[in-house]
């Protein structure tokens, strides 16, 4: 449903993007991560054809995002990471003149959702808090039925009451078979609506994640006060890294967990410890400052 082709923007001579290749398919809900200046904006920004690249290409549902503008803008559901509308319109005329010119639009879906978000629509955009122009960005922006949702931090500014409410309507939008893009610099947001993560770092893609794969990773810590045995061979495909540093020991695992457990604790293991993977520990893979540093 929406591809890129090694997209690359520089701004002068600062490369912004760099060769990203992504494809996110119809029905897909992707979350795109990455530290502040990663490309996020920019990748978004030329997928809505607002940018053009320095080279590559980007398409949605088959159509050229450069060459044919209105056909992808008649295909997407757009909400920037910075809501811009008219101070001096009030936010029901907002609704009402974005409503209309979308072909998608409908102006009682996007009462409902500003209803929903709890916005009062009767108050001057120059007059509204952040949150609010927030709240009203997004009842633009989820009132229309496009097939591809493409959403730049959508729950910036808002309380912890209606972020919550936002991912829910953002992840009923997938469920009801809508292609999702979103960036978010909450990592609990993606896991709990998206089926992928891509990892952004200096314009380079640089993972790609399912996350129901990672649902099935754990980090099991233990302390030994002897030197780790190896792996026994039953086990050794669930064991994704073994490592030891003075007696603590963190092994890496994925899928079912009882056999990995029988043989820890057969081993003389104190103070055990499981978690479940996150996207947390991905994403600190790339982006702690040792990571940010080799890069
Ligand atoms: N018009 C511009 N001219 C020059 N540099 C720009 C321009 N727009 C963005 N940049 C630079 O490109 C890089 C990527 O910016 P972008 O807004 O895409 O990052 P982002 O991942 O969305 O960041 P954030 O999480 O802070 O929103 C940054 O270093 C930014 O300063």
């Amino acid at each position: 449903m929406l591809k890129t082709h090694d997209l690359t923007k520089q701004y002068g001579s600062f490369l912004a993007l760099d060769h990203a290749n992504i494809e996110i398919a119809q029905g897909e809900c992707c979350g795109v991560l990455g530290p502040n200046g990663a490309g996020k904006s920019t990748l978004f920004r030329i997928l809505m054809g607002f940018l053009r690249p320095t080279h590559g290409r980007a398409e949605i549902g088959g159509k050229d995002c450069q060459q044919s503008k209105k056909a992808v803008h008649s295909l997407v559901s757009y909400l920037p990471g910075d809501v811009r509308l008219f101070g001096e319109m009030k936010g029901k005329h907002v609704l009402d003149f974005f409503a209309d010119i979308h072909p998608r639009g409908s102006r009682e879906r996007s009462y409902a959702t500003a209803k929903r978000l709890d916005l009062d629509t009767s108050r001057r955009v120059g007059y509204m808090s952040t949150g609010m122009r927030q709240k009203l960005g997004l009842s633009i922006a989820l009132a229309t039925d496009a097939p591809v949702l493409i959403m730049d931090e959508p729950t910036t500014s808002l309380d912890p009451n209606v972020r919550g409410e936002v991912i829910r309507m953002i992840g009923q939008a997938h469920k009801s078979g809508r292609t999702v893009a979103i960036c978010s610099h909450v990592l609990s947001e993606i896991e709990d609506i998206c089926d992928r993560a891509i990892i952004m770092r200096q314009g380079k893609i640089v993972h790609d994640q399912c996350l129901q794969d990672l649902a099935r990773r754990h980090s099991v810590e233990f302390q030994l006060m002897q030197p780790l045995p190896q792996v026994p061979e039953n086990i050794r495909e669930r064991v994704l890294s073994a490592r030891q540093q003075g007696h603590a020991v963190r092994l890496e695992t994925e899928g079912e967990l009882r056999d990995v457990m029988a043989w820890v604790t057969q081993l003389p293991s104190t103070e055990l410890k499981v978690t479940r993977m996150g996207l947390r520990e991905v994403y600190d893979r790339f982006h702690t400052p040792a990571s940010e540093d080799a890069a």
